[in-house]
Order: C-alpha cells, then sequence, then structure tokens
C-alpha cells in the first residue's frame, strides 16, 4: 500500500518505501514497520490470552500445588539436565524433598504432576480415562512398534483382551524344560570365575541367559548368545535400547522427523532393521510351518512327544493360533507383540536378578537362609526344577520383592488422562491432559510403608507385612488394566535363575549398600555394574556347616 500521508517526513525518494511510508487511521499515524510491529504483538497477545485460556483448568490445579519452576515451552526440562546417573539422584532428590504428596513438574507445555501414594495410584492406574500412555513412549516406537506396551488405546484393547489368555499357567510349565536347560549352561559358563579374587559383573552372565530364554518362550528360535557372544539380533538389541534411551537425553532428537534424520545420516537406522530381521525371517518360516501343519491337521497339538516335530508352543504359535481364529494380526502386528515380549521381559529380568544377586552377596546371613530353603525344596541332588518346587521357594521370592521394591526396573510411569479424574490427596480434581507421574521408585520408599526405606528387608514382604499395608504400595509390574502382562513368567524364571545359582554357587562382594549408584537410560539400573565373586557349594544346608 503506498498511501502519501506523510506528515513532515522527509519524502526522499531513495527511502526502502516499506519502512517509512506512514498510516493513518483517525489522525494516529505510524510506519509500516511500526503496523506490523504492533500487529504482530497484538497477534502474539491474543494467541498466549487463548493458550492460557485453553490452560486455565491447568493453571488453577498448578497454583495450589507445590513444584518445580517452569519456563516457557521448556517447562521444567533444565531440572532433567545431566548425565543419567545425575538425572537419576536428581529424580530421587526430588521425591525426597517434596514426599509422598503429588507435586507439579511442567513438561514441555503439559503440566505434569506426581502420583506416589498407593490410594492415589490406584485411582490412576485403574482409571479407564487414564489408560493411554504419554508421548515419551513414542520413543520406543522404532523398537517395539505399536506393540502392547507402547500401543494407543484403542489398538491396546484389542490386542490385550485377545494376548491376555496367552499367559497361563500351562504356558508357564511347558517352559520349565528351557528355563532349565538355559540356567544349565549360566552354572557351566560360570566356572571359569571360580578361584578368581577379582570381582566380575554379573550382568555379563545373566543377560545373556534371561535373552535366550525369552527368545526360546517369545519365539522358539535358539538365540544362544550364552554360547555365541556374536550374535547379530542380541548386539542390534542393545543397540536399539541405547539409541531409544538417547532421545530422553538429547531434547533436539524428540520430533521423529528430526530423529529419522539423524538416524539416516549417522547410518544408525540401520539398527532397527537388522534387530527386526530375525523376528521377520521367524514369523515368516513359522507361518509356512502353521499352514503346513494345518494341511496335516496337527493344529492345537502341543504334544511335545510328537516325534516329528519335538518343539513347544510357544507365544508367536499361540498368536498364529489367534490369528486363525480370526485375530487377524498383520506380519508387523505379530513381529510387534513379539520383540515387546523380549524387549519386556529380558532386560528387567536381568536387572533384577543382577541386584537380587547383589543384595544377597552384601547381605550372606540372608543367603544363607534362601540356600536353607532351596536346599530343603531341592535337596543336594542335581534333579531339574519344577513349577511346584518354585512354589514352595517362598523366601526367595520376598527377596525378589524386596529386590524389587529397592531397585524398581521401571521407576517412572507416565499416564495422560483422557478426561478429568478426581485423585485421594487433597480431593484434588486433576485436569484432562494432565500426565501423571506414577513413580514406582518413590512409592516404595515411602517411610510409612516400609520403614528404614532404603535397607534390605526381605521380612517387608512376609505374608504379615504384606496384609497391612495397602495393594498398590508395592507397583514394580504397575498395575491395573495396563499392568505388566508377564509378571508371572517372571517371577518363576528368577526364582528358577537365582535358586540355580545358588544351589551351584554362593555369591561374595566387598561393596556397600551405601555404594550403590543408579542411572537411568529407559530402566533404572547400576551405573557401576553388580560386581561380585563366587565359591562352589559345597551342598548341604547352611546351619549345618561347622
Ligand atoms: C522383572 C521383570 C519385569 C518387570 C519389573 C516388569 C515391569 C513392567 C512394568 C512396570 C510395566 C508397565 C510399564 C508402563 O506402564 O509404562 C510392564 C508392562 C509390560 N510387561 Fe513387564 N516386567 C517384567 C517382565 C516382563 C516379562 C517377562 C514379560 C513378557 C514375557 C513382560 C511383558 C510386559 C508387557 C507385554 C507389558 C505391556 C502391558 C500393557 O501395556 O498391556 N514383562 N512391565
Amino acid at each position: 500500500m503506498r498511501t502519501a500521508l506523510f506528515n513532515g517526513t522527509n519524502m526522499e525518494g531513495s527511502h526502502d518505501f516499506s519502512t517509512t511510508s506512514k498510516h493513518s487511521a483517525d489522525g494516529i499515524h505510524m510506519t509500516s514497520t511500526e503496523l506490523t510491529a504492533y500487529t504482530s504483538i497484538s497477534f502474539i497477545v491474543v494467541l498466549w490470552c487463548l493458550h492460557k485460556w485453553n490452560r486455565r483448568h491447568f493453571e488453577r490445579v498448578a497454583l495450589k500445588m507445590t513444584g518445580l519452576s517452569s519456563y516457557p515451552f521448556i517447562g521444567s526440562g533444565l531440572e532433567f539436565i545431566g548425565t543419567p546417573q545425575q538425572v537419576m539422584e536428581r529424580i530421587i532428590k526430588l521425591f525426597e524433598i517434596y514426599g509422598s504428596e503429588p507435586f507439579k513438574m511442567w513438561l514441555g507445555t503439559s503440566l505434569g504432576v506426581t502420583i506416589s501414594k498407593p490410594e492415589d495410584v490406584q485411582i490412576i492406574l485403574n482409571s479407564s480415562k487414564a489408560l493411554e500412555k504419554d508421548q515419551f513412549y513414542k520413543f520406543f516406537k522404532n523398537t517395539v512398534g505399536e506393540g502392547l506396551f507402547s500401543a494407543p488405546v484403542h489398538k491396546w484393547r484389542r490386542h490385550r483382551r485377545l494376548i491376555t489368555p496367552v499367559f497361563n499357567a500351562n504356558l508357564l510349565d511347558q517352559f520349565f524344560p528351557v528355563f532349565n536347560e538355559k540356567n544349565r549352561i549360566l552354572t557351566r559358563n560360570l566356572k571359569k570365575e571360580l578361584g578368581k579374587t577379582k570381582p566380575f559383573d554379573l550382568w555379563d552372565y545373566i543377560a545373556d541367559t534371561t535373552l535366550d530364554i525369552i527368545c526360546q518362550t517369545a519365539m522358539g528360535y535358539n538365540l544362544d548368545t550364552q554360547s555365541n557372544s556374536e550374535s547379530e539380533f542380541a548386539e542390534a538389541l542393545t543397540k536399539a535400547s541405547e539409541l531409544d534411551s538417547m532421545r530422553i537425553y538429547k531434547p533436539w532428537l524428540y520430533p521423529d522427523i528430526i530423529f529419522s534424520l539423524y538416524g539416516k545420516l549417522t547410518g544408525l537406522h540401520k539398527v532397527y532393521k537388522t534387530l527386526h530381521k530375525l523376528p521377520n525371517q521367524v514369523i515368516k518360516e513359522m507361518k509356512e510351518t502353521y499352514a503346513q501343519r494345518k494341511m496335516e491337521n496337527k493344529i492345537n497339538t502341543i504334544d511335545v512327544n510328537d516325534d516329528d516335530k519335538k518343539r513347544l508352543k510357544v507365544f508367536l504359535d499361540t498368536l498364529l493360533d489367534l490369528n486363525e481364529a480370526g485375530a487377524n494380526f498383520s506380519d508387523e502386528e505379530l513381529r510387534d507383540e513379539v520383540v515387546t515380549m523380549m524387549i519386556g521381559g529380558s532386560e528387567t529380568s536381568a536387572i533384577t536378578v543382577c541386584f537380587c544377586l547383589l543384595m544377597l552377596a552384601i547381605h550372606p546371613e540372608i543367603q544363607d537362609k534362601v540356600y536353607d530353603e532351596i536346599f530343603e525344596v531341592l535337596g543336594d541332588g542335581d534333579q531339574t526344577i519344577t513349577i511346584e518346587d518354585t512354589v514352595k521357594l517362598v523366601y526367595l521370592e520376598q527377596c525378589i520383592r524386596e529386590t524389587l521394591r529397592l531397585y524398581p526396573t521401571a521407576p517412572l510411569l507416565l499416564r495422560e488422562l483422557q478426561d478429568n479424574v478426581k485423585i485421594h490427596s487433597d480431593n484434588q480434581t486433576l485436569p484432562k491432559g494432565t500426565i501423571c507421574i506414577i513413580s514406582p521408585i518413590c512409592t516404595h520408599h515411602i517411610p510409612e510403608l516400609y520403614p528404614d526405606p532404603w535397607s534390605y528387608n526381605p521380612d517387608n514382604f512376609d505374608a504379615e507385612n504384606v496384609n497391612k499395608r495397602h495393594k498398590y504400595s508395592f507397583i514394580a509390574f504397575s498395575g491395573g488394566p495396563r499392568g505388566c502382562l508377564g509378571y508371572k513368567h517372571a517371577i518363576v524364571s528368577m526364582k528358577v535363575l537365582i535358586s540355580t545359582f545358588l544351589r551351584n554357587y554362593s555369591v561374595h562382594t566387598d561393596i556397600k549398600l551405601s555404594d550403590i549408584k543408579l542411572k537411568l537410560d529407559l530402566l533404572m539400573r547400576s551405573a557401576n555394574g553388580y560386581p561380585v565373586t563366587i565359591q562352589p557349594r559345597d551342598r548341604r544346608p547352611t546351619y549345618k556347616k561347622i
């Protein structure tokens, strides 16, 4: 617009017209630059007001709550800058400062509220309005796709309903030959650590064992990383977890498009391709075998005596059965569910087993008690362990649960509210869109629930103490409809592993409980490994030792 109301301004032709022209309305005169600036400011103010108006429900709740300070766009993000160890220390510190009452933090522009008291945890984990997981879970999508763990609610509902019955007692029972076989290999491999005074890291042995177990029980594939550490799949699994967790600490990689570009530029995107190669191949082969068996009319025979097919009915077989019954899983969905089982089941169990053995090494008197129970149930022979035996290992289970209390592998669970939800604390109503930050590590360290919460005391889980506490005082496996599907599988397989280990070796360490430092990547683990030495057992109860 080239208006010529110039009110005393020098009108040299050399001037850039857009910055010098003057506009007049009702006697107010301004340059185009001024007009653009005022329009932009007004636009920003209107947007800000709209933003504030839309978020008034959040602001109202936030005003009443203590919590972290925040900055535009990044929210309380500055609080969580640091190494994985520093971030974990910060999280624990925050819960020490604010306690178990809900407190606020801003996750970008979203309101996050911590939920730690068992009464509140129960409400959130069981609310049909709190089933959606937060955006953060999209970091796992390159690895596990839309398997149960990260699936959006509409997909999760259908898959969870179909898959839940798969995890029944029969399935677990027929996995025992796998558990026993892989633990036999573990026992054999550990022999090379005997007689050494220099500690080794338990992780180097346990992680391969749990991965082989889960690979065989989920896909029927014998990965055998216990004997062959060069497995392309195992390597890709580790790298994919590292890549996914790296994203947490690099906010510029949050947008999928940037992460995908970064992956392509650095060649790292190939990791996911390599990771999916084996499951894709196994699914293809199993589908062909399945079709063949169907033609021969052998479907639904879980007959391990069937001479030509002496194989277990594994998780993937059951998914194929479901497909036959009309579930209609695509190949990609089958792969996502299988990889979810492997990721969800292997590292979580490995971390817990390592921590548990380390706790028993730090507390020899508790280790003796566990061993005596194992001796009582299994005697001094070499017979394999049955599902009935594991039921009798009550004190060992207390030790595992106490380990998971002290060191829950998933220290934070995030749920985005799909509608307003009223919680117990202060009778507050959390508005739709709030991110509930449920913290097993905080709940598990509330002194009113667990006296002396940072010490290791398996008696916390004897029947009497368990009955005294709220059911949601222990949430290492989460809870409610989206709780861990594999927790029975996990407890039983960990019992077999630890009891086989302790039948053969006693475990020792020089480190103290206070030496353990934690770090957070996708899971919470020890920052300085699990250093122990081992000695052979002489296979008699410790109380009979002279
Ligand atoms: C010590 C071992 C384990 C621990 C501590 C553990 C813990 C958890 C937790 C806390 C969740 C909820 C995560 C969230 O809401 O963000 C979860 C979900 C899940 N876990 Fe586990 N888990 C373990 C072992 C296993 C095993 C062995 C399997 C399978 C064989 C498994 C399969 C799953 C699946 C499928 C989900 C997603 C459930 C859903 O959203 O419907 N987990 N687990």
